[in-house]
């Protein structure tokens, strides 16, 4: 089995990414929900038994579940790696003084590696470090309660890269709260050995300028990759990418969906996930005629892009070669069931085989939408991973996906 290899969105999943929410969550206050991208605090313990069940049902079906922070720390194990990890993370967080980067960097030197990947990601307090050298800015009363940030985020492993075909896609993460997630997938990307020197593909880097994440990744065949191009993800991404797939994979389109820059419409996932060879969750607000580019492969370095707008069961069925789809609105096209449960990620699925689905079980209309259209549901409880805006697909990153028969 190779380290990753995603041709589809159904394909039975075999390996998957993760991060069980931990102190991050802890870490939130009403002050800077707005900023960190939350909208509620969840309340830790039961967030983590509900991320374990989630864990447990993909386990149970066949996948080996992975977790961030243990790759993470494996690759922090090697003392000139952490050493150079340290110095990045502590600069894209902003620390500036020198006094308070060589106190931080005591402050973890008799960590475990794990500890010390469980204390970046929650975030450190002004309280906890003494600085020996510092600055006024390192000392002065301004109220802000952390030197480090929280990463409330991290749970969502979708976002900060995604797999497509033989490679990847490190993201240039679109807001500061979640800038750090993709500098943990890029060390573990250069440095574990599950993944490096394994002829991985880079589809795209975090050092570009320009925003992408996952969530607006769909990889819809083995020629076909759709992109949200939305609040999140910047056409300019979507090229790089879509030049680099097409010089070195067998992919020949990428289909640009373009989204309103807005929260609702956060990812492509967001409101439009597929679930079946024919079958698809989508927001309600999709399905009318909808503006998409399509990019494709002229010759080895040059591309064309086509215009159209159309509605969005039209582009399915034209993309995929099908007779015909089936959209499954959320809250099945009530007014208010669908408000209150795409509110919950009702469209956010993520399919762990042909037809096969783990979804909210808050979402019970859509839910119940599905099984009406011969779908299997697993769904999982969801009172509070939901708080963080994100459904089960944001939750996972499939590694690896068995091959899907047309
Ligand atoms: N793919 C996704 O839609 N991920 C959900 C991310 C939710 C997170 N609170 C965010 O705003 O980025």
């Amino acid at each position: 089995m190779m380290p990753i290899e995603i041709n589809s969105e159904i394909g039975r999943l075999r390996r998957v990414l993760l991060h069980r929410p931990n102190g991050e969550l802890e870490n939130l206050i009403p002050e800077y929900l707005g900023r960190l991208l939350f909208d509620d605090i969840p309340y830790l313990v039961i967030a983590q038994k509900e991320h374990d069940t989630f864990a447990s049902i993909l386990k149970d079906n066949g996948a080996e579940v992975v977790y961030l922070e243990d790759l993470a720390a494996d690759v922090l194990d090697d003392d000139a790696i952490r050493e150079k990890f340290l110095d990045e993370f502590f600069e894209e967080s902003g620390i500036t003084s020198k006094g308070l980067k060589e106190s931080l960097k005591t402050y973890f030197e008799n960590m475990s590696p794990k500890e010390a990947v469980l204390k970046l990601m929650s975030g450190i307090r002004r309280d906890e470090i003494k600085i020996k050298n510092y600055t006024l800015a390192d000392i002065i009363d301004d109220d802000y309660p952390f030197y480090i940030d929280p990463m409330p985020n991290l749970y969502f492993t979708r976002d900060p890269a995604a797999c497509i075909g033989n490679g990847l896609t490190i993201n240039r993460m679109a807001t500061a709260a979640r800038k750090r997630e993709s500098l943990f997938i890029k060390y573990i990307y250069e440095n574990h050995p599950m993944f490096k020197e394994n002829g991985l593909k880079l589809w795209y880097d975090r050092s570009q300028p320009f925003s992408i994440e996952g969530g607006d990744e769909l990889v819809l065949n083995d020629k076909i990759v759709a992109i949200g191009c939305s609040e999140r993800t910047s056409p300019q991404a979507i090229e790089l990418t879509a030049r680099n797939l097409f010089r070195d994979s067998y992919f020949e389109k990428v289909l640009v969906f373009e989204l309103p820059k807005s929260r609702a419409f956060m990812h492509l996932d967001t409101v439009f996930t597929m679930v079946d060879y024919d079958k698809f969750t989508i927001h309600p607000g999709v399905e009318g005629p909808l503006s998409i580019y399509e990019i494709s492969k002229y010759s080895e370095d040059e591309i064309y892009i086509e215009h159209k707008t159309l509605p969005l069961d039209e582009i399915l069925k034209e993309a995929l070669g099908l007779p015909s789809v089936r959209l499954i609105k959320c809250g099945n096209g009530d007014v208010i069931a669908s408000g209150r449960e795409q509110w919950n990620d009702g469209s956010n699925t993520l399919a762990i085989a042909p037809g096969v689905v783990v979804t909210y079980d808050r979402n019970y209309i859509t839910n119940e939408a599905l099984k009406e259209n011969g779908v299997k549901v697993i769904a999982i409880p969801s009172s509070e991973l939901s708080r963080g805006r994100g459904g089960p697909r944001c939750m996972s990153m499939p590694l690896y996906r068995e091959p899907v028969l047309w």
